[in-house]
């Protein structure tokens, strides 16, 4: 593009300078996840940012490359989510039920694993099974449930949102257990940007791979397309009756009347989502184990925020708060620490986070 030469009746000094000053602005919208090369271009005369009529689309939320397709494109820019059929293979999804089995069974130990339970049998005394484990979150430190997040399949699909610099920043395997009748299997409608003290969002986004064909019936995932444009909304525990799991944060006022979209999906399909869009997961009304895994990536340029004095003050206090339990409070340790140091580089250079 620096080679441009000046066309008809352009002076020639705009004709060195355009160029140059398009490219530098290039390189600056390119880092934000603007247009491709040759969409913008700078005015000769007032010097403002105009499309040119080649590529006129104006992309946020996806980056330039060749993985997606222009229609893949636009349904997430427009919707926030974007589910790829069959994209891990069946022979890895059996390595991870299997090594998720051994877990179960403390067979194998990962350091830092956290292991959660529902919480209507949190305070029982059961044997160590499957059935007693809802889900295990920060497994970067298992070598068998940590290959889902170095996956190539996965990875060529996380770069087209967060570029060439890709972090793991938090690993989960869901094991949604049959519901008591009291609903606790319920995932209420959250923003999963509530958890996270590291910004832009756009150059974040979650990996989630159905282990077997999830429905409405064994609660599938539920989302709000087009939420990913709003605002990262409050969060608190939803006023549920029955009992809500510790950390489930909801939305308290999301507008009832939004379209609500059920993602069936089959063994292997995942969906990448953007992290304001407004998501949860409706009830296990089956008695299987509904089991899916999925990473939180995000670009390692993006930077730690303090969220102190924003609606993320809340999480940040229950997070610290648990980390003090298991550290004891004297060796205190804030959010940044926390996220630091279970945050894993799964491609290109660790540059910020
Ligand atoms: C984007 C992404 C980040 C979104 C999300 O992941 S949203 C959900 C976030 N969830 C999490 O981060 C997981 C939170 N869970 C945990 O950290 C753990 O499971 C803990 C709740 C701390 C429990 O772990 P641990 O201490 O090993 O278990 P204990 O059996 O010793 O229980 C300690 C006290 O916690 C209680 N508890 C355990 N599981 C649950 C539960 N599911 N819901 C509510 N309360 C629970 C348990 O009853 C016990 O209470 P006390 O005896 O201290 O009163
Ligand atoms: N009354 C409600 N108030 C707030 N959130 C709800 C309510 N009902 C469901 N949700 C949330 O909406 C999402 C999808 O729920 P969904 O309606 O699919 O499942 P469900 O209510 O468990 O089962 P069902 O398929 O019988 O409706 C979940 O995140 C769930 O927590
Ligand atoms: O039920 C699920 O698998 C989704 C859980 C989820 O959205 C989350 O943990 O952030
Ligand atoms: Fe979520
Ligand atoms: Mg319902």
């Amino acid at each position: 593009m620096g080679q441009r030469p000046g066309g008809v009746g352009v002076p020639r000094a705009a004709a060195m300078e355009q160029p140059r000053a398009a490219a530098r602005l290039q390189i600056v919208l390119g880092h934000l996840g603007r247009p491709s090369a040759g969409a913008v271009v700078a005015h000769p005369i007032s010097g403002t940012i105009s499309s040119a009529s080649f590529h006129p689309q104006q992309f946020q939320y996806t980056l330039d490359n060749n993985v997606l397709t222009l229609e893949q494109r636009k349904f997430y820019e427009e919707n926030g989510f974007l589910v790829i059929k069959n994209l891990v293979p069946d022979a890895d999804i059996q390595r991870f039920r299997n090594e998720f089995e051994k877990i179960c069974r403390k067979e194998v130990k990962p350091l830092g694993l956290t292991v959660m339970r529902d919480v209507t049998i949190s305070k029982s005394e059961y044997a160590p099974s499957e059935k007693m484990i809802t889900k295990v979150q920060d497994f970067q430190e298992d070598k068998e449930l940590f290959r889902y997040c170095t996956l190539p399949e996965i990875l060529k699909y996380v770069e087209c949102f967060t570029g060439p610099n890709i972090m793991a920043m938090h690993t989960m395997l869901i094991n949604k257990p049959p519901d008591s009748g009291k609903k606790t299997s319920r995932h209420p409608l959250h923003q999963d940007l509530h958890y996270f003290p590291f910004r832009p969002s756009d150059l974040i986004v979650c990996a989630w791979t159905a282990m077997e064909h999830i429905n409405r019936n064994n609660g599938c995932l539920v989302v709000l397309p087009g939420t990913h444009k709003g605002s990262l909304k409050p969060h608190d525990y939803p006023k549920w009756e029955g009992g809500v799991n510790k950390m489930f944060h909801g939305i308290q006022d999301y507008e009832e009347n939004k379209a609500r979209v059920h993602l069936v999906m089959e063994k292997g399909d995942t969906v990448f989502f953007h992290p304001l869009l407004i998501h949860g997961s409706g009830q296990n009304k089956t008695q299987g184990f509904r089991k899916a895994i999925s990473c939180h990536f995000a670009s390692a340029d993006c930077h730690y925020i303090d969220v102190k004095g924003t609606s993320q003050e809340n999480i940040e206090k229950e997070v610290v708060g648990i980390a003090h339990k298991f550290f004891g409070a004297e060796n205190s340790v804030d959010l940044k620490d926390i996220w630091m140091f279970r945050a894993r580089l799964v491609k290109g250079e660790r540059t910020n986070l």
